[in-house]
């Protein structure tokens, strides 16, 4: 089976830090598979996305990412993988409050080399974000104008734009109540379902694990697993 993520013997430190802030000593999360992510506040979480997304350079061990040994890629390499292949939506949801809904989530298209077509660009985006309940008159308003769940749904259609290989999401619930977090999780996993999309997802929900083939429990100090 081709794996999304292996990772073997992982291992991160922040400078001044006596010990690891990431232990991983084993991760294979098979393509389409969704991996859930736990652990309490300063366990290491974001900073294992930010491997995964190859923002952060590996360290020590080894982490491949659909093949791709990271440790290998130069920071330019990989920005290029990333924007080819990841999706990420942020604990914040960044969206731009300067660009409209509809062009916030076709944003993507700026850091691509296979840029989709304008009109089908357009398409897409509407297609999504309709898919992910977001009503058509709010497509031209800025993305201040929506509310917090409607804003973090807008950050789903742009980070599945691009059709990414593997979507990584670092608690984009937890500015909602316990219903909308599950309703918005249905929502999210129709879309990967369909897909086909590798799911990786930081929660501190643990009701919303059931919804995931594997868990990666980090914990305090130190990140063991
Ligand atoms: N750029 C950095 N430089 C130094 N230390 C950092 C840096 N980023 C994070 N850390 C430290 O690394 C540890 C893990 O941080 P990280 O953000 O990965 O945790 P987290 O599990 O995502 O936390 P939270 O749930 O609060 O978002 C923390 O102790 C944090 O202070």
């Amino acid at each position: 089976m081709q794996l999304a993520i292996e990772a073997s013997q992982l291992t991160f430190s922040y400078p001044n830090a006596n010990t690891p802030t990431l232990q991983i000593e084993q991760l294979a999360l098979p393509i389409g598979h969704k991996l859930f992510v736990e652990g309490p506040s300063g366990s290491g979480k974001s900073t294992l996305l930010s491997l995964l997304a190859g923002i952060t350079p590996v360290q020590s061990g080894s982490l491949k990412i659909l093949g791709e040994d990271m440790a290998k890629l130069s920071g330019r390499a990989r920005d290029a993988f990333r924007a080819e292949h990841i999706g990420y939506v942020f604990q914040q949801f960044n969206l731009l409050p300067y660009l409209s809904v509809l062009e916030n989530v076709q944003i993507a298209d700026t850091f691509r080399h296979k840029k989709l077509a304008a009109r089908q660009g357009k398409e897409r985006a509407m297609q999504l974000l309709s898919a992910l309940q977001i009503p058509q008159e709010a497509f031209s308003k800025s993305g201040i104008e929506l509310s917090v769940g409607q804003q973090q749904r807008v950050a789903i259609a742009r980070a599945l734009y691009a059709k990414p290989d593997i979507l990584i999401a670092d608690e984009p619930t937890s500015a909602l109540d316990h219903a909308n977090a599950a309703a918005f999780m249905q929502l999210l996993l129709k879309q990967v379902n369909e897909q086909g999309t590798t799911l990786v997802y930081v929660s501190h929900d643990e009701s919303l694990r059931l919804n995931f083939d594997q868990m990666v429990r980090l914990r305090s100090p130190g990140g063991a697993q």
